[in-house]
C-alpha cells in the first residue's frame, strides 16, 4: 500500500489521537491459580468491570505461538500476486484479502482468515426466508509450506483455551460450567492473522476502525508493537492495551452481552497504526455453531429483569456482517442493537 487513498481516512471524530494514554490497571488473571473460587471472581469482575482482561499461564505453547507469528510474517512478505492465489471473494470468505473495510472506512491492513472446523458450515445468504448452507473449505497458500499445519495445531491450542474461558464465564453468570458448551459443536469459530503494514498518514487512517466483536469471546495475541485501543464503559477514552509478553488479551463479545442480558457488555475497540513498524496479531474469534439462536439465558432473566434482547439466529448475524465488511455499503451494518428490546 503506498499513500494513504481517500477510502482510508477516518471522519475526524474518529481519527487517532496524537497523545497515547497508556491504559492502567486492565485486570491480569493468572489461569493457573488453584482456587476456582478465587479465579471465578477474577473473570466476573473483569467482564462487568472492563469488558477484557489478559490472560497468562494459558496453556497455549508460546514456541507454537510464535511459529505461527513467523510463518505469518513470511505469508504476508510475499508479492501480492501470490497472495491473492488465496484470496477470498463474494463465493468463498476465507483466506486473504486487503480490502477490508469497518464501519465503512478501508481498514490499513492485510488479512488472512481460516475456520477452526474445516469445512465450516454456515448459511449462504443473509436472506431469513433461504435456509440452504454451504461448507466451507480453509484455502491454504504454497509458502510458506508450513503454514497450514502450524496454524491447524494452534487452533486447537485455543480452541480449548477458548472453552477453558467461557467454562469460567458461565460460572461467573452463575450458571454450571458446561452451560454453553453445546453451542459450540460444529463452531463457525475463525482464526485472522492480521498483518499491518506501516502507514505513511496515521493520524488519519487506523488498522482497524472501531468496532466491537460479533461472536461470544475473542482470544488475541498482539506482537509487541502495540496499537490496541480499546474504550471501556468506565471512561468514554480511548486507552492503549499496552503488550504484555505471552498474555492473551480476552475481549467478551456481542454474544455474550446478550446471553448475560447486560450484564456484561462487549468493548468498543480499535487498532492504530504507526509509520515505522509493522505489527501483526492474530485473534481467535469464539463463535456459535450457525444454527444458535442468540438470546439472553432464561436464568438470567425474570419478571423483574425481562430479556433485554429479541432472539436472532447467529448464522443469518454472521453472513450478513461478513458481507457488509466485504465492500463499502451506504448502510449502517448489522448490530445487536437491532434486536433491543424497547423500553
Ligand atoms: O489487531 C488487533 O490488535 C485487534 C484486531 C481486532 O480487533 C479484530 O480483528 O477484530
Ligand atoms: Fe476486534
Amino acid at each position: 500500500m503506498g499513500e494513504v487513498d481517500v477510502s482510508f481516512i477516518q471522519a475526524i471524530e474518529h481519527r487517532p489521537k496524537p497523545t497515547v494514554t497508556e491504559a492502567q490497571g486492565i485486570p491480569l488473571i493468572d489461569l493457573s491459580i488453584p482456587d476456582t473460587q478465587l479465579l471465578v471472581a477474577q473473570i466476573a469482575d473483569a467482564c462487568k468491570n472492563w469488558g477484557f482482561f489478559q490472560v497468562i499461564n494459558h496453556g497455549v505453547p508460546s514456541q507454537l505461538r510464535e511459529k505461527v507469528f513467523s510463518a505469518s510474517k513470511s505469508f504476508f512478505s510475499q508479492a501480492k500476486e501470490e497472495k491473492l492465489r488465496v484470496r477470498r471473494d463474494e463465493r468463498n470468505p476465507l483466506g486473504y484479502y486487503d480490502t477490508e473495510h469497518t464501519k465503512n472506512v478501508r481498514d490499513w491492513k492485510e488479512v488472512f482468515d481460516f475456520t477452526v472446523e474445516s469445512p465450516m458450515v454456515m448459511p449462504v445468504s443473509p436472506d431469513p426466508r433461504d435456509e440452504e448452507v454451504k461448507k466451507f473449505i480453509n484455502q491454504w497458500p504454497r509458502n510458506p509450506e508450513n503454514l497450514r499445519e502450524l496454524c491447524e495445531e494452534y487452533a486447537k491450542e485455543v480452541k480449548k483455551l477458548s472453552f477453558k474461558l467461557m467454562g469460567l464465564i458461565a460460572l461467573s453468570l452463575g450458571l454450571a460450567a458446561d452451560r454453553f458448551d453445546k453451542c459450540f459443536e460444529d463452531s463457525t469459530s475463525f482464526i485472522r492473522l492480521n498483518y499491518y503494514p506501516p502507514c505513511p498518514s496515521p493520524d488519519l487512517a487506523l488498522g482497524v476502525g472501531r468496532h466491537k466483536d460479533a461472536g461470544a469471546l475473542t482470544v488475541l495475541y498482539q506482537d509487541d508493537v502495540g496499537g490496541l485501543e480499546v474504550k471501556p464503559k468506565t471512561d468514554g477514552e480511548w486507552i492503549r492495551v499496552k503488550p504484555t509478553p505471552n498474555a492473551y488479551i480476552i475481549n467478551v463479545g456481542d454474544i455474550i452481552q446478550v446471553w448475560s442480558n447486560d450484564k456484561y457488555e462487549s468493548v468498543e475497540h480499535r487498532v492504530m497504526v504507526n509509520s515505522k513498524r509493522e505489527r501483526f496479531s492474530i485473534p481467535f474469534f469464539f463463535n456459535p455453531s450457525h444454527s444458535t439462536r442468540v438470546k439472553p439465558v432464561v436464568e438470567l432473566t425474570n419478571d423483574e429483569n425481562p430479556a433485554n434482547y429479541e432472539e436472532y439466529n447467529w448464522g443469518k448475524f454472521f453472513v450478513t456482517r461478513k458481507l457488509s465488511n466485504f465492500k463499502k455499503l451506504d448502510v449502517e451494518n448489522i448490530q445487536i442493537n437491532h434486536f433491543k428490546v424497547s423500553a
